[in-house]
């Protein structure tokens, strides 16, 4: 018998320079111990996905990201949870202000050469590259428990 499914949307905001990249280790809650980019909930009242991903960013680091670029759509489903998340992946290189920490995220510059793959989400190695090359990327991961990966579909697509 399949159980109705529900998504849930979140943000995941990545900050990238020419050869580096700024994650912050999540200091508390879900994905406690995992180096990641920055989001979380959109809120009732927020006009668009990515205004909540501009609310997460300077609630978690302190930057003001005037525009970020969409560049992926990643699900994540976790088995025995109806409720997918539906993360909805941000970029942008341009930025104000300064990585601050905050009581969720201690933000940490990375060189796009030792991106710390130990410490994050085990999605991440598979999608990270398609970031890092410029592509944007649709993807959908079961996961059993929080660090194994049943099954995964990931492709490389167009345009938002
Ligand atoms: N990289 C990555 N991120 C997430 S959650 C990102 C969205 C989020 C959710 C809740 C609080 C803050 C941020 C993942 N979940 C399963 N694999 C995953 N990979």
């Amino acid at each position: 018998m399949c159980q109705a499914q529900s998504r849930k949307i979140l943000t995941l905001v990545l900050i990238r320079e020419s050869s580096r990249v700024l994650l912050g280790m999540k200091k508390r809650g879900f994905g406690k111990g995992n180096w990641n980019g920055f989001g979380g909930k959109v809120k009732v009242g927020e006009e668009t996905i990515e205004d909540g991903a501009k609310r997460e960013l300077l609630e978690e680091c302190g930057l003001v990201a005037p525009c970020l670029d969409k560049i992926g759509e990643l699900d994540f489903e976790f088995l025995g949870n109806p409720e997918i998340m539906e993360v909805h992946v941000f970029k942008t290189d341009s930025f104000e202000g300064i990585p601050a920490e905050s009581e969720e995220m201690h933000p940490r510059w990375f060189s796009i050469e030792r991106i710390p793959y130990h410490q994050m989400w085990p999605d991440d190695k598979y999608w990270f590259p398609l970031f890092l090359k410029g592509s944007c990327f649709k993807g959908h991961f079961l996961f059993e428990g929080f660090n194994k990966i049943i099954s995964h579909s990931l492709k490389e697509v167009e345009t938002f």
